[in-house]
């Protein structure tokens, strides 16, 4: 069935996969979350062609999109955030493993933190081994479309069960949007904590809304688009005074139309993700967020998303960079250090739901 195309006992919404009827690809997944941000995970080269009953070896980015838009529908696939796809032979021979995302959408993505958490726990589960060098479980190096990532399993952690492993990722640096610079010229800034303006990186964004006109926003990259709202420096989103309150105006608050309207802005060529945070948790060092990802809409957690979160807390006072900040989310918490001109750690759990095989 042609992209789009529909007819009584079949549906096609992912290009040529059409459900329901003609089958073209056998695929073995595993579905895993982190915090809630929930994926279903497959291997490159483990995809048969029905047709064939051969492993599928040429794919194109397009391909890929139509499988993952597929696999993520919530009614007629599996359901996913994103989908998380492994590859052992990576182009790039210093890495170990490939990591390629698709949004539940079938946009590709170019990193995914509580993906890469899945990622590294599916490897050491699976005991893949890397086409290009002798990894040990120990530190991974996975390459995406971001840059190369480390992922340090804590395999003797006492909180692991026989489905959750704690991992500790190096997500890189930090990029931090100041008001002085273009969003083209966006750099890998180093930024000295001591000395910072807080206002240079305060955006003021207006956007196309019924009720709410203009949002201070901070805007970090993890190497994907993050634009960060504190409820609290806000009034347009409503009073908010202190204490749980703010966790429970942020909880009930209605996220969609504002980060949608935030994503259009011509500020974000490509999207962005949304945060929506309070700092009144009533702990040091803890922060309470909401997130409304670009080609999934709301997920239970977003890792990049906390590493945002964490970054623009610091920058802004609400956070403090010597000890780690607690980023909590519907769906967990995530553990998250930054320096100010280091690169941001993140550690927090990744999840095995179950392994299956579908047809699609
Ligand atoms: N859920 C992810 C981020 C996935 C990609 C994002 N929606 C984008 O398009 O940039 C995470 O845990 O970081």
């Amino acid at each position: 069935m042609e992209a789009g195309g529909s007819s009584s006992d079949s549906a096609s919404v992912a290009g040529d996969i059409s459900f329901n009827t003609s089958p073209k690809y056998k695929v073995k997944f595993t579905k895993m979350h982190g915090c809630g941000n929930d994926f279903v995970v497959f291997e490159l080269d483990k995809v048969r062609q029905l047709s064939t009953n051969e492993y599928v070896r040429d794919w194109s980015v397009q391909q890929l999109s139509d499988l993952s838009k597929a696999l993520a529908n919530r009614k007629l696939g599996i359901g996913c955030d994103q989908v998380i796809i492994v590859n052992s032979k990576p182009n790039n021979t210093d890495t170990d493993y490939e990591m390629l995302i698709f949004n539940s959408d079938g946009e590709q993505a170019t990193m995914c933190g509580n993906g890469v958490r899945c990622f590294s726990k599916y490897i050491i589960d699976n005991q893949i081994q890397s086409q290009t060098k002798n990894t040990s479980n120990e530190i991974q190096n996975i390459e995406t479309l971001a840059g190369v990532i480390k992922t340090f399993p804590q395999l003797d952690h006492p909180l692991n069960t026989s489905n959750t492993t704690l991992i500790k990722v190096n997500m890189g640096n930090a990029m931090v949007l100041n008001t002085k610079q273009t969003v083209n010229a966006i750099a890998r800034n180093e930024i000295n904590l001591s000395t910072t303006d807080r206002s240079l990186y305060v955006y003021n964004i207006e956007i196309d809304h019924p009720t709410v006109n203009r949002l201070e926003c901070v805007l970090v990259s993890m190497g994907n688009p993050h634009c960060v709202v504190f409820i609290e420096r806000n009034q347009e989103l409503g009073n908010i005074s202190g204490g749980n309150y703010s966790g429970a105006r942020l909880a009930l608050m209605e996220i969609e139309s504002i980060a949608m309207a935030l994503q259009k802005h011509p500020l974000f060529a490509d999207s962005c993700n949304v945060e929506f945070v309070t700092t009144a948790s009533g702990k040091p060092n803890k922060v309470l967020s909401r997130v409304y990802e670009r080609g999934s809409g709301e997920t239970l957690a977003c890792g990049t998303g906390a590493c945002g979160v964490a970054v623009a807390s610091i920058l802004q006072g609400h956070c403090n960079a010597d000890s780690e900040v607690f980023v909590e989310m519907p769906g967990g918490l995530l553990l998250i250090s930054w320096k100010g001109h280091n690169q941001v750690f993140k550690t927090g759990p990744a999840c095995t739901v179950f392994s299956s095989t579908i047809e699609l």
